[in-house]
């Protein structure tokens, strides 16, 4: 191990700087500190000489120069981990960035992590509730599993992992970590704010690299947040919740370390390393016998192109994917979850009940099949159906519309209060749609609605204007 040798930059490029030493160069994953008043951190990613060590900057705006001193600490990048935490906004480093008091003389350990052997890794398969009806029905999370919110900009995956932060968190006995990479800071400040008023906050930890920091701050801070979820795990014996928004973003500064690094792009431009990358990220992410880890991660989809290599190689991660579409948006049909995309491993008849099972198979067997009449809708009119596709698109319809749902996390925006549905009162509901027992209803009444006991409560007589006006 090396340490405390002294170097010198030789080269600076964007967030990459060149260091030589004239002794021992610095091993890779090595902290660097520069010699400057602030300090500013470097972290050793390649060594493009036998006397030159290539890393990462990682501060928001540094102010480097060639030629100023740079020592070599001799260890990796480190962050602080205790039960002091809770509560507190931090950025990489571990420092507060809350406007309260600096964690002093906390343990340190290193973001790299360390493996856990597979013999220590636990599969749970039991479900984890959100009291979202399009969730919990259709792609159920798994305790312990890794789910997945992929969506293009702007059709609703903050408003819905804000959601799930409100519902999940409240009834969580667990510690739950957030990890915001690379999105916007005002976020950040908002859901901060949201955590103190639910009264979660001293269950939470925050861990902060947004997209005003450099890429190499980007490319770490999920690191940083996994090792202190990691210590609840493992040392605390916790169960812990941790949401990540954006892994895209993550993604994304890979790519940019990697073009500042000088290697050559791969399939659309992508780092040749985004598999190992994010593999390194996401094995992370594992319960253990000590306690579970089960994630929800955002997942930006540029351009709403699914087969975006960044998209693709977190799909392979996910024990449950749920995906969100531009059209539902635009339809207003929020949480805009597309339910023939969306897909969760424990949906399976052993994992949760034969009822559970039975009602989504129908319902997606039926949303499925009036998506295949569109086309046919569209150019002939539905008079053209037989009486009986009639009947499965007007089933279909109404489902289209029960599973939106109106959000906590939106009740301000939208003037309607939110809504946590059992998963009982979804499959009963469900099932009542689907039997036709709600067919004297208009569409409309289904829509941004918790249960269809809802319907039966808020005055209007079972059997009122049966009018659909089907397209
Ligand atoms: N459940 C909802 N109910 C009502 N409106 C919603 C809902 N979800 C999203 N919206 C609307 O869509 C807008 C964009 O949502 P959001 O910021 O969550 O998108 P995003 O996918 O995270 O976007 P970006 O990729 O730009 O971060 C919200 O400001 C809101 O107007």
């Amino acid at each position: 191990m090396t340490g405390d040798q002294i170097g010198h930059i030789v080269s600076l490029q964007g967030g990459i700087a060149d260091i030589r030493f004239s002794d021992a160069v610095p091993e890779i994953g090595s902290r660097l500190v520069t010699l400057s008043e602030p300090a500013m951190t470097i972290e050793v990613s390649s060594l493009p000489g036998a006397d030159t060590a290539r890393g990462l900057v990682l501060d928001p705006a540094p102010e480097l120069r060639l030629g100023l001193g740079v020592r070599d600490t001799g260890g990796p990048l480190t962050v602080p981990v205790g039960g002091e935490l809770l509560g507190r906004m931090l950025n990489i480093f571990g420092e507060t960035i809350d406007g309260k008091a600096p964690l002093e003389d906390l343990p340190r350990r290193s973001i790299r992590g360390h493996k856990v052997p597979l013999a220590h890794r636990r599969v749970e398969g039991e479900m984890f509730h959100t009291g979202i009806k399009a969730i919990d029905l259709l792609s159920p999370l798994e305790r312990g599993g890794k789910a997945g919110l992929f969506g293009g900009a702007g059709v609703g995956k903050t408003v819905l992992i804000t959601e799930m932060i409100h519902n999940m968190v409240a009834e969580y006995e667990g510690i739950s970590l957030f990890c915001g990479i690379g999105e916007r800071c005002r976020e950040a400040e908002e859901l901060y704010r949201e955590m103190h008023q639910a009264g979660v906050l001293d269950r939470t930890v925050m861990v902060f690299g947004q997209m005003n920091e450099s890429p190499g701050i980007r490319f770490r801070v999920g690191h940083a947040a996994l090792t202190m979820a990691e210590y609840f795990r493992d040392d605390q014996r916790q169960n812990v919740l941790v949401l990540i928004d954006n892994i895209f973003r993550f993604v994304q500064a890979g790519s940019e370390v990697s073009g500042l690094l000088g290697r050559i792009p791969s399939r659309v431009g992508y780092q040749p390393t985004l598999g190992t990358e994010l593999a390194e990220l996401e094995e992370r992410i594992c319960s253990t016998d000590r306690g579970t880890m089960t994630s929800i991660q955002a997942v930006y989809v540029p351009a709403d192109d699914f087969t975006d290599p960044a998209a693709t190689h977190t799909f392979s991660h996910l024990s449950a994917s749920i995906v969100l579409s531009r059209k539902k948006a635009s339809e207003g049909l929020y949480p805009a979850i597309d339910p023939l995309k969306s897909f969760s491993k424990i949906l399976t008849p052993g994992a949760v009940s034969d009822r559970h099972y039975r009602v989504a198979r129908a319902v997606r067997n039926t949303l499925a099949e009036y998506e295949d009449m569109k086309d046919i809708i569209a150019m002939l009119g539905l008079e053209e159906l037989s009486e009986k596709d009639r009947a499965t698109v007007r089933r279909a319809r109404r489902l289209e519309r029960f599973l939106t749902q109106p959000f906590f996390s939106t009740g301000q925006m939208t003037g309607q209060a939110g809504r946590f549905v059992d998963l009982e009162d979804t499959l009963t509901s469900c099932e009542r749609i689907l039997a036709d027992e709600l067919a004297g209803r208009e569409e409309g009444a289904f829509y941004m609605i918790g249960s269809v006991e809802e319907l039966e409560h808020n005055g209007k007589a079972l059997g009122d204007a049966a009018q659909d006006r089907d397209s």
